[in-house]
């Protein structure tokens, strides 16, 4: 069973104190730091970047453990990014917006070298504080049922009034901005977001 991963956005922490924030959310019981890194070229999510690639050598050196691209943009050369991904040690992700079919992952999950993780984006890339996009738990479903152990993530609008429909569905690493900066108490959002998880696992 793929264990549960509550990853608090750090879009939506106080960017004049991230080394703070970090240290808050860590000690709030975060499992991962979600960084979203955009170049205002290609608004999509986590490497929001037109050329992931560019960003294995530095995120390698700054520590990064995973690295998720966008499969909108790697269709010609994922295979090689996930490989130099690896020869770097982190973990591959690859994302997918809310337009692009789940099918397009699939070659990644089932390659040779493949990714280790898919992210559904459950709003359009590009800022915090949007709807989450209940249609996109189809796509979770059918990742779910295809690959029992795969780590699911979902990002965007994840939050106390959401979460039991993104954990019910099959998501196992949920990443939530506003919803756990903006609240009177984080650490209860991040507990709460991990029950809802495991309480969905131990149904199945
Ligand atoms: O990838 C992202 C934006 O493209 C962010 O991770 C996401 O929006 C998180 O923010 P929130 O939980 O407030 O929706
Ligand atoms: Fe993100």
């Amino acid at each position: 069973m793929a264990a549960a991963k509550i990853a608090p956005s750090m879009l939506s922490s106080d960017f004049a104190n991230l080394a703070s924030e970090a240290e808050r959310m860590l000690r709030l019981g975060a499992d991962w730091l979600h960084m979203d890194i955009m170049d205002g070229a290609y608004l999509d999510c986590h490497l929001m970047v037109t050329n992931p690639s560019d960003y294995v050598e530095p995120l390698g050196k700054a520590g990064a453990t995973g690295f998720t691209f966008h499969i909108e943009v790697t269709r010609d050369n994922w295979q090689e990014l996930i490989q130099s991904i690896k020869s770097k040690g982190m973990r591959p992700g690859v994302s997918l917006r809310p337009g692009t079919p789940v099918e397009e992952v699939f070659p990644l999950v089932e390659a040779e070298n493949p990714v280790e993780l898919v992210l559904v984006m459950t709003v359009e890339p590009g800022f915090g504080g949007q709807k989450f996009m209940p249609e996109m738990m189809d796509k979770v479903r059918t990742l779910r049922n295809k690959y029992p152990s795969l780590d699911i993530e979902v990002d965007g609008g994840l939050g106390p009034s959401t979460i039991d429909v993104a954990a019910s569905a099959g998501a196992n690493c949920i990443v939530a901005g506003s919803s756990i900066f903006g609240a009177a108490d984080p650490g209860e959002v991040i507990s709460m977001l991990r029950r809802s998880v495991e309480g969905s696992q131990n149904k199945n």
